[in-house]
């Protein structure tokens, strides 16, 4: 029997702000090469799930295993060299290059009286140009639009050689052409062997280029699987309480089309 290897494993975690329960026995894995979309209402806890799950949250109970060592036993730039996280929003403090900014995800190699080396350079050289933004290299990043921040930051996580990429919303700052190129290099770093994971409020997205889906809602999974079996009109109705409508575009293809609320308001 060949057994998969899990590269993120979640057994029952918890977490709580203060009394404030959040999510609680939340189990899952993830094995090379998958892509994880996890979905859900606002508020539901998905920012804080992926915080846990790149170690900048402690859980209350339950263990978090990242290449079968326990997220607790690691130092942060030991997590930085497994997992390569951008958050929803970055807001740039200095007018560094872009070049810079990409470079920067070599630190977790490099100790404090390091500076990068000519193979450092030569790798952020290589995630602009996976990522087709090469000739904004000499450009100031805090003159960049929320689109290409983006782009820049996944650009300086490749930089880090993970082995899982932690996405939370990675489209919503892009525009319509962008949010489709961004999923289809995520598909493609999926294929090159990184596991991907990622919030997201657009449930069609789950079906362009995710092995996995979770839904999240009442504190816990109301579901977990593939797309197909998760990504469903009773289900999306349950996660956002208004009906869905499920199209089927062609075999590869579903979009899902949320119906009007007919929602009164007393203005
Ligand atoms: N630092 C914090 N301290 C206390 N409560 C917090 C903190 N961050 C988030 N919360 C609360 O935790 C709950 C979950 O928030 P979280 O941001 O994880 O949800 P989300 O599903 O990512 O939401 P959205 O889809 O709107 O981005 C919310 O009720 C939020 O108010």
């Amino acid at each position: 029997m060949v057994v998969e290897d899990k590269i993120l494993e979640v057994n029952n975690i918890s977490f709580s702000y203060e009394d404030n329960l959040i999510f609680e026995n939340i189990s899952f894995s993830i094995k090379k090469g998958d892509v994880l979309c996890i979905l859900g209402p606002n508020g539901t806890g998905k920012t804080t799930l992926i915080k846990c799950l790149n170690g900048l949250h402690d859980t209350d109970s339950g263990e978090i295993l990242v290449n079968g060592e326990n997220i607790k036993t690691l130092s942060f730039s030991q997590i930085s060299k497994h997992i390569g996280y951008i958050p929803q929003s970055h807001i740039p403090s200095f007018p560094f290059t872009v070049f810079d900014v990409v470079l920067m995800g070599r630190a977790p190699y490099l100790n404090l009286a390091q500076s990068p080396k000519a193979e450092d350079e030569k790798i952020a050289v290589k995630s602009l140009k996976t990522l087709g933004i090469y000739d904004l290299k000499d450009k100031e990043y805090t003159n960049l639009s929320g689109g290409e921040r983006q782009l820049v930051f996944l650009a300086r996580v490749l930089t880090q050689q993970p082995d899982i990429l932690i996405l939370d919303e990675p489209t919503s700052h892009l525009d319509f052409g962008n949010q489709i190129k961004l999923l289809e290099i995520i598909d493609r770093l999926a294929e090159s062997g990184l596991s991907v994971i990622m919030s997201s409020h657009f449930p069609d997205h789950a079906f362009l280029s995710s092995t996995k889906v979770a839904i999240m809602k009442n504190k816990k999974f109301i579901d977990f699987g593939t797309p197909e079996d998760v990504v469903t009109e009773d289900n999306l109705k349950e996660a956002y309480s208004i009906d869905v409508k499920l199209i089927e575009l062609d075999e590869n293809r579903k979009v899902c089309v949320p119906m009007k609320t007919n929602l009164k308001l007393d203005l």
